[in-house]
């Protein structure tokens, strides 16, 4: 199994040229966050701002816009609930799903107006509670041929393909990757102490870096939302996601070497420093 190299974040960050504005550096919706989980959706928004998306929007609970804007003023925000969604789903390059959702019905009914809505221009990163979502009904997943990109940590991994954790294999994987997803061009992330990779076409490469201190709720939903950022200025390809997984593990590790734990949030403050230290500049 290859390894992530650290040439990848030079590989897939570029300097950015003077004459651009936010419009291209992507836009990113991430829908989360219900009553009891709207840290998720926080972090996974933190994540993404931080990696330096060019527009950041947020539907969630309605409860947490006061706690989302105290936090980060830079996102947008929309009630969940709001008929309005729809429309703005359409107007965005990438949309996270997942983080915080909960799997409630009305965030059931969220997941299949989001797979009823998606072209196939957008990328889908599909995390957390939205994956559960899906292992019960898959007819949530998109009608249409987008890219869908899955974070599943090993549990969400379970319930997603049936394989339980110890059989996980590489070829386990990759062979369930191709018969659940067989029309999203999919990229799975199964997250664990050492991340893997899995391209539709069935290579697969493993993330070297992270750490214990890195085991923290909430350090999944901050590489939702750094995924989701880098995809909206890099594009969807498998590089992309690879310089993603590789630059979260690399920000946790740097902390790991001073502090005991590692706080999600502290992830994504140390990214627009690593970008610029390690991309290609
Ligand atoms: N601040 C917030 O608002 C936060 C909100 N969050 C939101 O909570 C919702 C539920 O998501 P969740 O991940 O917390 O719960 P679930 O899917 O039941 O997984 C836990 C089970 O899986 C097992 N397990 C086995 N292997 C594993 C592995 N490698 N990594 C992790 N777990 C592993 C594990 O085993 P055990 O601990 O029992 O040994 C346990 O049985 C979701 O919407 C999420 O976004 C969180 O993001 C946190 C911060
Ligand atoms: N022991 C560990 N070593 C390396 N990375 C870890 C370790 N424990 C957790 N992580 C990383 O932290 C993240 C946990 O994701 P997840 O379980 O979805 O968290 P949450 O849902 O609480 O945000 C993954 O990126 C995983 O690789
Ligand atoms: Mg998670």
């Amino acid at each position: 199994m290859d390894e992530i190299s650290p040439e990848i974040l030079q590989q897939v960050i570029k300097k950015r040229a003077s004459n651009t504005h936010k419009g291209d550096y992507g836009r990113v919706l991430l829908i989360g966050g219900s009553e009891n989980y709207g840290g998720a959706i926080i972090m996974a928004t933190e994540g993404a701002i931080n990696c330096g998306a060019g527009l950041v929007a947020v539907a969630t609970h309605s409860l947490n816009a006061a706690a989302l804007h105290a936090r980060n003023p830079e996102a947008m925000y929309i009630d969940w609930r709001d008929h309005g969604l729809s429309k703005l789903i359409k107007q965005m390059d990438v949309i996270v799903c997942g983080p915080g959702l909960g799997t409630s019905p009305f965030a059931q009914k969220i997941l299949k107006m989001l797979g009823q809505t998606i072209t196939p221009e957008q990328t889908l990163v599909l995390d957390a509670s939205a994956l559960d979502l899906l292992a019960l009904d898959n007819t949530l997943l998109p009608s249409t041929a987008v890219r869908i990109i899955l974070t599943p940590h090993q549990m969400e991994w379970q319930r997603l393909s049936q394989i339980q954790i110890p059989y996980q294999s590489a070829s386990a994987n990759a062979a369930a990757l191709a018969k659940l997803f067989p029309d999203h061009n999919a990229i799975l992330v199964l997250k664990s102490n050492h991340t893997q990779i899995y391209d539709p076409d069935g290579q697969v490469s493993v993330n070297p870096g992270g750490n214990p201190g890195m085991a923290m709720g909430g350090m999944g939903d901050t590489l939702a939302g750094i995924i989701g950022g880098l995809v909206a200025q890099f594009g969807s390809d498998l590089a992309t996601v690879q310089a993603a997984v590789y630059l979260h593990s690399l920000a946790g590790d740097l902390l790991a070497q001073t502090d005991y734990t590692v706080r999600p949030t502290k992830v994504s403050a140390l990214l627009p420093k690593l970008m610029k230290k390690y991309g290609g500049y």
